[in-house]
């Protein structure tokens, strides 16, 4: 549905001139690129979402695909069609954003603050030239089909700045699916509100997306709500995707340090592998060896990072040597209470290993533990 192929994209910046002292002393010139050649395609029905820390190019990206930024270079393809090609072997192609017919939410929502929630929704059907606008029993329609999906029917009739910000946020959607795009962008629609309702929200969206199959770009810096919503995930740097994949791949073999830190907490233990039989690998730490189980295709003798989630850690009060592959001593920290949850951080060696369990398992600092690491949930990432 969508295709991204060696997308550029620069800006004239200024970067601080510094004298050795450290003081100010003016500025120069220079292109920051905000997304620097990166290439991925969306299929039909998927909730694709560009993930990454600010300033890593996701909302450039959003907005070349809008037409509301001209890339230096690159193509840009919905459903068959070239939005832009720059100039190149062939003609250079730049369609205009309001001639792209794609679907737009942004973090403000945007709506018409004079109008009703039902003329919020008609608007841009109403707007269109003749002989595309849909004839008004048609609007009316359709305007109810979209206000009902988004639970907004009630509301019809009211000012659309009377209404609440989870509400203003759904009538911003069922402006944007009104025109029925191929293609919905949306950047960050869930910023603004709070934290409880920006969670109902995001499972309604998921609902949403799945029920209309409507193939979605959604940006967010916020890693849960990507891994919810998403069908896949391009975790962006410094204007380049250094992972794409599904969300569980994402998170269960981030393929660099950036990708297991940005998404979720790891722990990091740095090894080198000295043994290796098939997806087994065997990797000596300074607390001692571990075993896992990994795809990536790393040959004995290379430097490598064990990144493991808190969730593979298990502590324990008696010992299953013998038993389990991975089990090391250490003695509890800290640990905190977190409702559905316990963390404890036990020192192993020089480490600090942060642990979560089953809040039934709470254990006093100063005691000596084992932990026990499940080879098929570490993950080996190569040093950055
Ligand atoms: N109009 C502009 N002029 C100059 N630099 C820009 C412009 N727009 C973006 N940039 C720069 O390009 C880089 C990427 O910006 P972008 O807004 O795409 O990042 P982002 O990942 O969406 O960040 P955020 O989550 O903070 O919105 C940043 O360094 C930004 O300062």
């Amino acid at each position: 549905m969508l295709r991204i192929k060696n997308l550029v994209k620069s800006f004239d910046g200024e970067r601080r001139r510094r004298s050795r002292a450290g003081g100010d002393t003016g500025r120069d010139r220079e292109r920051v690129y905000a997304v620097n050649d990166i290439s991925f395609e969306v299929e039909d029905g998927e909730l694709f979402t560009l993930l990454g820390p600010s300033g890593c190019g996701k909302t450039t990206t959003l907005r070349s695909i809008a037409g509301l930024e001209r890339p230096d270079s690159g193509t840009i393809e919905v459903g068959g069609r070239t939005l832009f090609a720059a100039a190149g072997r062939g003609r250079p192609v730049n369609v205009p954003a309001n001639e792209r017919g794609l679907g737009m939410v942004f973090q403000s929502y945007a709506i018409w603050p004079h109008m009703t929630v039902f003329d919020n929704v008609a608007f841009p059907l109403q707007v269109r030239r003749r002989g595309q606008r849909p004839g008004k029993k048609e609007i009316g329609e359709r305007v109810h089909r979209v206000l009902s999906t988004m639970e907004l029917d009630d509301y019809a009739d009211r000012q659309a700045t009377k209404l609440s910000g989870g509400q203003q946020q759904r009538l911003a959607l069922a402006r944007a699916l009104i025109i029925e795009p191929p293609l919905l962008l949306l950047d960050e629609p869930l910023s603004n509100l709070d934290a409880k309702l920006r969670e109902s929200l995001r499972y309604e969206l998921k609902r949403l997306q799945r029920d209309l199959g409507i193939t979605s770009v959604y940006v967010t810096h916020d890693q849960t709500e990507a891994l919810v919503l998403s069908t896949s995930v391009a975790v962006m740097r410094h204007g380049d995707v250094v992972q794409l994949g599904r969300p569980r791949e994402i998170y269960e073999n981030p393929n660099c340090r950036f990708v297991a830190e940005f998404i979720g907490t790891s722990n990091f233990i740095a090894g080198e592998v000295v043994a290796r039989d098939g997806e087994r690998y065997t990797v000596k730490t300074d607390d001692g060896q571990l075993v896992l189980d990994s795809s990536a295709a790393m040959p004995t003798g290379t430097e490598v990072v064990v990144s493991i989630r808190p969730e593979a850690v298990e502590v324990g009060r008696t010992s299953r040597a013998g038993e389990v592959p991975n089990e090391w001593t250490g003695k509890v920290l800290t640990r905190a209470f977190l409702g559905e949850a316990v963390d404890h951080v036990v020192g192993v060696g020089r480490h600090e290993i942060r642990a979560r369990g089953n809040p039934d398992v709470s254990i006093a600092p100063g005691t000596e533990v084992y932990l026990r690491l499940d080879p098929a949930k570490l993950a080996l990432v190569p040093v950055d």
